[in-house]
């Protein structure tokens, strides 16, 4: 984050799960004058509270589904980062409706309520679930990401300049499916494999963060923003994570899950049509064509027949020993693993 944020105020719903502890953390330093926390949970907010003492952070108890919660939140800020989701993909294929009213309308709430108090500019955040949806978490996520781009391309003269980041698996993320490999190794039970020849793009909480940093400072009105992630296969990922705890792979294979989808896309033939490479970021600038289509005609169209998209099956396949070194690097695993051979020898 730049100096230019010295002295600025931020508000981040869902500011109590992984991106938003991260994010906080990384405003505070940075020099904010003050950033907001949105969201349900007051405990998880008293715990916060507890570990930053930090008075320039402020708790905001309220649900993105009520406009009044977000419009209160967002007075007087300059920019906010939209977390606040309902993201575990089996509950969302049973409760579809619950994912419609966090993921879109309390979306379009953000939306709204940035637009009328003047915010500057608003990133949220998206998955590739999004793309080509088969569950109803990625088909909310993907109504989400028409209700930002369409405040963006509805409002030229807008104040809010709105994008989009695309996230993959962020690793060691709370409920995701490392710590729960871990647990289950720790327990000497068998890891509970779904599809081992299923795949996922892995980044890191510290990547995910830099993607929405990139966005924030490069983004357009509508952008869409993908990191070019490396991916796995689950049954590769179960492999490296018995190996570093030095136990035989034993796997109890469970088949595929609710909604669930042999391999994700973070980037669909469309995006692809558009996208510009920035390095290690993909920019999918939103379709500015109104309406009119009959006047477009004479420039014809990209031809899209043969783009691929970028998926995590023809993404760059990481090995079992790359994955375990990228394991490594994360502190919750390496605290797990002082643990457990703290365990073995005790
Ligand atoms: O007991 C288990 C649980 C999961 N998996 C597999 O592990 C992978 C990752 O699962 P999980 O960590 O539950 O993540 P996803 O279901 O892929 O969804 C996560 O990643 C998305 C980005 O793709 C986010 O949007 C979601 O919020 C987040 O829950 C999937 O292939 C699962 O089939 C297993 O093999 N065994």
């Amino acid at each position: 984050m730049t100096s230019t944020l010295m002295g600025r105020r931020f508000l981040i719903t869902g500011g109590t799960g992984s991106f938003g502890r991260t994010m906080v953390s990384r405003l505070l330093q940075a020099g904010a004058a003050e950033v907001r926390v949105l969201s349900r949970d007051e405990s998880k907010q008293e715990t916060m509270r507890h570990q930053l003492r930090d008075d320039r952070v402020r708790y905001y108890v309220g649900d993105v589904r009520e406009y009044d919660s977000v419009a209160k939140a967002s007075r007087g800020t300059q920019f906010v980062f939209h977390a606040a989701a309902l993201k575990q993909v089996p509950s969302c294929e049973f409760f579809p409706l619950e994912a419609v009213r966090t993921n879109v309308l309390g979306s379009a709430n953000v939306v709204d309520a940035c637009e009328r108090n003047g915010v500057e500019s608003l990133v949220v955040l998206s998955t590739d679930k999004a793309v080509y949806p088969i569950n109803a978490m990625g088909m909310a996520k993907a109504l989400m990401e028409k209700v930002a781009q369409a405040h963006a391309r509805n409002n030229p003269t807008a104040r809010t300049r709105v994008c989009i980041v695309r996230y993959g698996n962020v690793m060691y993320s709370r409920g995701s499916v490392i710590p729960l490999f871990i647990e289950q190794i720790r327990r000497g039970v068998p890891i509970t494999v779904t599809e081992p020849k299923m795949t996922r793009f892995l980044m890191s909480l510290e990547q995910s963060v830099g993607l929405v940093e990139h966005a924030f400072h490069n983004g357009r009105p509508g952008d869409i923003f993908v990191r070019k992630a490396d991916a796995c296969t689950i049954g590769d990922l179960a492999t490296a994570l018995c190996n570093l705890f030095g136990v035989p792979a034993k796997f109890n294979i469970l088949g595929i899950r609710h909604g669930e989808k042999l391999y994700e896309t973070l980037a669909g033939r469309e995006d692809m049509s558009r996208a510009e490479d920035r390095g290690d970021f993909l920019r999918i600038p939103v379709d500015s064509r109104d309406l009119n289509y009959a006047l477009y005609f004479e420039e014809g169209d990209v031809d899209r027949s043969d783009q691929a998209d970028f998926n995590s099956h023809n993404a760059r396949r990481l090995t079992v020993a790359e994955i375990e070194a990228l394991l490594l690097t994360l502190p919750e695993v390496r605290a797990q693993l002082d643990a457990h051979t703290v365990g073995a020898l005790a």
